[in-house]
């Protein structure tokens, strides 16, 4: 489904990204393991298409993607929620969630009900300013405005940055919830290694811009990737 095949991507001079190769799968979690700064957000952004690669190629169903800009690509599947959530604060819950609409056609512009199923919290505060809720409510937030979008591929920046521990319980809910229905993929970047452990089929773990280790989760050498990832 996702095929990210030995892409190299640079900020003017640097090099963000060094032959990093991924797949992501329907009904499965791809966790993307790193310190701060090697690189994992870069490879969401280059998968999202917000960032230009220099080399390699991504497909995605079957379609070459390399250079598809990044609306396109959020039409034919991809939604990415971004680190920092990107929530227009003056826009009310309600409106947050319907600028998930854009890619869709006229008829499909209703929000899922799972999206309240699995957060609640939303329902509640649907006619809130966004820059009123919390931190955690944002999040939960940000998901459920990707999720309006129908993804096929989801792909999540440290959801449980700075959120408090009753939500990120919440989002890892959610998560198995998306992961278990079968039809998505999903791609996590994490710092938070229990919760990453715990929702992962397939890791990578990421250092300077390189993939330095990879596997299944259920043959995760632990003390290893801790050892890597450690500050
Ligand atoms: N827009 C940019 N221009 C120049 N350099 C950048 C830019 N964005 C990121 N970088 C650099 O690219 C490298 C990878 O950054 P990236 O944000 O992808 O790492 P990360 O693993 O996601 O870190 P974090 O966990 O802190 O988000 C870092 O050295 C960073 O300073």
């Amino acid at each position: 489904m996702l095929n990210v095949d030995n892409i190299e991507l640079h900020y003017g001079a640097a090099q963000a990204l060094r032959g990093v190769s991924l797949t992501a799968q329907p009904g499965k979690v791809m966790t993307v393991l790193g310190r701060n700064g090697v690189g994992k957000t870069t490879l969401l952004r280059a998968i999202a298409g917000r960032n230009p690669v220099s080399a390699g190629t991504i497909s995605f169903q079957g379609q070459d993607v390399t250079r598809t800009r990044s609306e396109a690509r959020a039409r034919g599947g991809i939604a990415m929620v971004p680190q920092g959530r990107e929530i227009f604060p003056l826009l009310s819950v309600k409106e947050n969630l319907e600028t998930g609409f854009a890619r869709l056609p006229r008829r499909e512009r209703t929000i899922p009900a799972e999206v309240f199923e699995l957060f609640p919290v939303l329902k509640d505060m649907l006619s809130r300013r966004g820059g009123d809720l919390s931190g955690g409510q944002q999040q939960q937030l940000a998901i459920g405005r990707a999720l309006v979008m129908r993804p096929d591929l989801l792909v999540l920046d440290e959801p449980t940055e700075g959120i408090q521990p009753s939500i990120i319980k919440d989002i890892g809910r959610a998560i198995t919830f998306l992961r278990n229905r079968g039809d998505m993929a999903i791609v996590l970047v994490e710092q938070y290694f229990e919760f990453a452990r715990d929702l992962a089929d397939d890791y990578v773990v990421m250092d300077r811009g390189e993939i330095t280790l990879s596997g299944t989760a259920a043959e995760m050498d632990e003390d290893e990737v801790l050892r890597r990832i450690a500050v």
